[in-house]
């Protein structure tokens, strides 16, 4: 039996798409659609508050293409949190005008193949805490999609021995690296969570840094051989002062 990587894992991560029901908003009065943004604002705060405590952290994208109309992520200490904070939002108005488009549970995930192993606690370390607890970035654009490693006759990851995928997620990291400042990703674990096995986020200022980097490594043997990918979301930030005009009929 192949031994299995260690995983760090930090905050659980809920990636909520929604479309909106433009027929049925329209046929509020504008005071009505009103007390449904404000309301929303109010929960905005409450999670803007969480996150200057730390206590974890939220990102809101309007959502390109027909798969959904906008996104909201979360990243919360517990999984209860996540449960929480998906009922109260589907409780409010204006989710009532919003219809699921998918949805992805997840935890946000470091592994140790690339790790040094000095003894350390690594869960002390303040580079690995920034990594598993993160604050969003405020990016102009994001890129999500759920993926698997491959499981199919000769091309099975997970028959690999530790010394391969080490060496193969080294080429992974060397072009993931030549991204850095250009694109951060967030890479959370979601075996026995949701139908894939990473979620991938993907945060950047020019849009058109995702296509390179997921066409580069496409040439990478760890996702030439054995990626599998689900469904690409990609989208604009919504800024909180953006949300009245997003939502204006
Ligand atoms: C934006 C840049 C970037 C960088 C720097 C980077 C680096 C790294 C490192 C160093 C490591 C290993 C240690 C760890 O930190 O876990 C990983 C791990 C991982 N990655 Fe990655 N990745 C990037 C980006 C990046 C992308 C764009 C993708 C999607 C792949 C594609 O083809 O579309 C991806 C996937 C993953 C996955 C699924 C894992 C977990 C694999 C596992 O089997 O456990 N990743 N990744």
């Amino acid at each position: 039996m192949s031994e299995a990587a260690q995983t760090l894992d930090g905050w659980y991560c809920l990636h909520d798409f929604r479309l909106i029901d433009w027929a049925s908003w329209k046929t509020l009065s504008s005071d009505e659609r009103q007390l449904a943004i404000s309301e929303f604002q109010g929960l905005l705060d409450k999670w803007n508050t969480t996150q200057s405590n730390n206590e974890g952290s939220h990102a809101l994208y309007s959502i390109v293409g027909q798969k959904a109309d906008f996104m909201l992520m979360f990243a919360r200490p517990t999984m209860e949190e996540l449960n929480a904070i998906e009922n109260e939002f589907n409780k409010t108005k204006l989710a009532e005008y919003t219809i699921p488009a998918y949805s992805y549970v997840s935890v946000v995930e470091l592994s140790n193949y690339l790790a040094g192993g000095d003894g350390e606690d690594p869960y002390q370390n303040p580079h690995v805490r920034a990594r598993l607890y993160p604050t969003l970035p405020k990016a102009k654009h994001v890129c999500f999609y759920p993926m698997d490693k491959r499981r199919q006759g000769d091309d099975n990851w997970y028959m690999l021995s530790m010394d391969e995928r080490k060496s193969l997620m080294r080429s992974h990291g060397m072009i993931g690296r030549s991204y850095a400042g250009k694109v951060k990703q967030i890479i959370s674990g979601s075996v026995g969570f949701d139908d894939y096995e990473w979620g991938v986020t993907l945060f950047a200022d020019d849009v058109l840094q995702f296509k390179k980097l997921v066409y580069e490594m496409r040439f990478d043997e760890v996702s030439a051989r054995y990626g599998e990918f689900g469904s690409f979301f990609v989208g604009n930030i919504l800024t909180e002062e953006s949300i009245p005009s997003f939502l204006y009929v």
